[in-house]
């Protein structure tokens, strides 16, 4: 479905996980300011009305959309979030740079959710021209930024119990039995 036959402001609100102890990073570009801002505070409306505390929201400029790859890295390096965001707004120019930043926050992108263990979501706007980005951060369309935060509430919902079930699977081996770890071993469970 395309976006113009969907709101990407609107989501079941009965089907969002509770989260009021998750905390989530929000990496801006700079580029295309005024559509970024709206995209982030998208986002941001949507995880407060979701019960995130604000100061669980930690927000990290950069200078373009090529350099969200790089900031959501350091963020996830160095700060405790259970999802990170990242926002940004290219639009076409008269050249083939587009091309080169798109592919290229997408796949730098996609290499981060492959791998590390904290969920990246893509919230970066791909367009033609600004009107399509004036429509889809609080235009005719919905706003993105929105639809992003509840994907990062929903993929750290999924990272929290995938985390729970190994732990249990882990307990489980272990009172049967079936998986003996030495004492002193890194993998030893401390209570
Ligand atoms: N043209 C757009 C850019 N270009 C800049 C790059 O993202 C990058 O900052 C530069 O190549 C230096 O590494 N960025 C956007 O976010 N949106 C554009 O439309
Ligand atoms: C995505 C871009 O970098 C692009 O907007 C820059 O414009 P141009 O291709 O005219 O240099």
């Amino acid at each position: 479905m395309a976006t113009e036959n969907k709101n990407l402001s609107e989501y079941d609100k009965n089907s969002i996980p509770n989260a009021k102890d998750f905390r989530f990073g929000i990496v801006v570009s700079e580029w295309n300011e005024s559509i970024t801002e709206g995209l982030y505070n998208g986002a941001f409306e949507a995880l407060l009305e979701n019960q995130v505390p604000p100061q669980q929201i930690i927000r990290w400029n950069v200078p373009g959309s090529f350099e969200l790859i790089y900031g959501a890295k350091k963020m996830l390096q160095t700060q405790k979030v259970d999802a990170v965001i990242v926002i940004g707004c290219v639009i076409q120019g008269q050249t083939k740079h587009f091309d080169f930043v798109c592919e290229g926050v997408t796949q730098g992108i996609k290499d981060l959710n492959v791998q590390t263990d904290v969920p990246v979501i893509f919230c970066v706007l791909t367009d033609n021209n600004i009107q399509q980005s004036i429509d889809r951060s609080g235009g005719i369309h919905g706003n993105k930024g929105t639809e992003a935060a509840i994907a990062a509430i929903k993929m750290a919902y999924i990272r929290q119990q995938a985390s729970m079930s190994h732990h249990i699977d882990n307990q489980h081996l272990l009172s049967s039995g079936a998986l003996q770890i030495e004492e002193g071993s890194p993998l030893e469970l401390k209570e």
